[in-house]
């Protein structure tokens, strides 16, 4: 066991200290609502416009929202995704896209009362994670940066320590603290619907919710682009002469065509530029692409197609994995992993990515287990130093979630107490088995399968935000075994 106590902990944080890290591009307001009984929903759904008197067919709902980006237009789709979400026992995010919204349910979404507004988007919770875990530098760019915004990035650590990039009058790019640079942007909100295990009735059926988890209502505001303007992009190649890695996400909300005719082709080769210049000046550059549910299938299969062959690592959970599939025709193994979750069909799935993309490492989280999988270093002892390396990585990542889930947020290194106390859970053994097992058959020789059970917190405070935080936590503990000792 890596980590016996928080002193571990916290000589574990220490050697990220000295990274410096670029995180791109999507950052928002989080408003959430919390369900925590059956009264909770009633009333969330009868509040003002009745939405409860909605009498609706769920399944014939679903059907006529076959077409894509099958957002959510009106309260009868609402409440059949957030019916459907809630059986599933996994996370869902689905697109709002607010021209499209019916009057009376835009309406009911401006009367929401929320419980909380805390950051969202990758680049907000990693920022302010990292933030905390006293990182050295933390450049983090979104396009849309209002006052409100960047007042919710927190520096945390013992020196302000993220910085958003700031054009100067004389023409050069300044990294400046990001509680400072804000513009005379819009605030891109998101709302999370929170809810906790319980049942319930609807139209005469029993729903039972197999576990807490959330329902996100992502905006897909209009002028937000997935794009750095040429003045910033330009100083891209010295920005990654300083840093050591970067993490970039976000790509969800580019839209196959925008009012000014630019299409998601022309946004999806600036983002590979992006990357390129990022790496330009430092090959040793390290890129993880976090990814997110995207609803569109060729959507999704541009964004692996275009953004997977310039990353190194790819961080996703087995929903995504499996949509992924779909987009590039196993549709058979993708339904498997849909249906069952089975981890053996998760791990053939990763290969397939993996090899398809040449990416160096594809990091797996689910509700059950956190995994590393990589190809193998040929010297066995090395070997054996990296599989260390990467099971402590996904140890430090599975204490930060719980501590995440316990407390809904991380406020201090202390608060890692609360993860490192929460015990593995009950399959946690049976899955190393299966792990080691498939790890020693010929198809998997040449690689590494590093599994840590998760420590899942019963009754979690909020759960959004978790696969960013093991996601981040473990990429940037990947990094410094790197940087600090050169094995891996
Ligand atoms: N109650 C819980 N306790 C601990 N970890 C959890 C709990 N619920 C979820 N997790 C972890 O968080 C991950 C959620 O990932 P994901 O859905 O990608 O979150 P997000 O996209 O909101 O960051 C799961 O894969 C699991 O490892
Ligand atoms: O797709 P979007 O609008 O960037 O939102 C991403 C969502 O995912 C999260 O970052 C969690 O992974 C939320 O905080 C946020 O609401
Ligand atoms: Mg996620």
């Amino acid at each position: 066991m890596p980590f016996k106590n928080l002193n571990d902990v916290k000589e574990h944080c220490e050697n990220l200290e000295n990274i410096a890290i670029f995180l791109g591009y999507n950052a928002n307001v989080d408003a959430l609502k919390y369900i925590s009984s059956k009264n909770d929903l009633y009333e969330l759904l009868d509040e003002k416009n009745n939405i409860g008197d909605v009498k609706i067919d769920i399944d014939k709902v679903i059907e006529n929202m076959a077409s894509y980006p099958r957002e959510i237009k009106t309260p009868e789709e609402f409440l059949a995704r957030l019916i459907l979400a809630m059986k599933s026992g996994k996370p869902v995010e689905i697109p709002l896209i607010s021209a499209n919204l019916s009057p009376n349910f835009k309406k009911w979404l401006e009367d929401l009362k929320f419980n909380e507004k805390r950051i969202g988007g990758q680049v907000g919770i990693i920022a302010n994670l990292l933030s905390l875990l006293n990182l050295e530098k933390i450049i983090a760019y979104t396009p849309l940066l209002s006052k409100k915004q960047s007042e919710m990035f927190e520096n945390k650590g013992n020196h302000a320590n993220i910085f958003y990039p700031v054009l100067k009058k004389d023409g050069k790019v300044s990294l400046t603290n990001i509680n400072n640079a804000y513009k005379d942007d819009e605030t891109k909100i998101n709302r999370i619907f929170e809810y906790k295990e319980f049942d319930f009735e609807f139209n005469n059926e029993k729903i039972d919710i197999p576990r807490a988890n959330r329902l996100i209502l992502a905006s897909r505001p209009e002028n937000l682009r997935i794009d750095i303007s040429e003045d910033i992009k330009k100083e891209l190649p010295e920005m990654g002469k300083d840093i050591d890695c970067a993490i970039v996400s976000g790509y969800q909300s580019i839209k196959e065509k925008y009012s000014d005719g630019k299409t998601d082709e022309y946004y999806f080769k600036r983002a590979v530029e992006d990357i390129k210049l990022l790496k330009s000046k430092n090959l040793d550059l390290k890129v993880h692409l976090e990814f997110a549910s995207v609803q569109n299938p060729l959507l999704r299969k541009k964004i692996v197609e275009y953004l997977y062959p310039v990353v190194d690592c790819a961080g996703l959970d087995e929903t995504e994995i499996a949509n992924i599939l779909n987009s590039l025709g196993y549709s058979e193994l993708s339904e498997k992993i849909l249906k069952d979750s089975r981890i053996e069909d998760v791990i053939e799935a990763s290969k397939i990515v993996l090899e398809k993309y040449d990416l160096e490492m594809i990091q797996i989280h689910t509700i059950f287990y956190i995994m590393f999988i990589c190809k193998k270093i040929e010297d066995k002892a090395k070997n054996d130093i990296k599989i260390a390396q990467l099971k402590k990585s996904l140890e430090f990542a599975t204490i930060l979630a719980s501590s995440k889930a316990k407390n809904g947020l991380i406020t201090s290194i202390e608060d890692l107490k609360m993860g490192l106390d929460t015990p593995y859970n009950q399959y946690g053994d049976l899955l190393i088995d299966l792990v080691s097992n498939i790890s020693n058959s010929s198809e998997f020789t040449e690689y590494n399968i590093v599994l840590v059970p998760s420590r899942i917190v019963k009754n979690p405070k909020s759960t959004v935000g978790l696969g960013d935080t093991i996601s981040s936590g473990a990429f940037v503990s990947y990094v410094a075994d790197l940087k600090n000792n050169n094995v891996l």
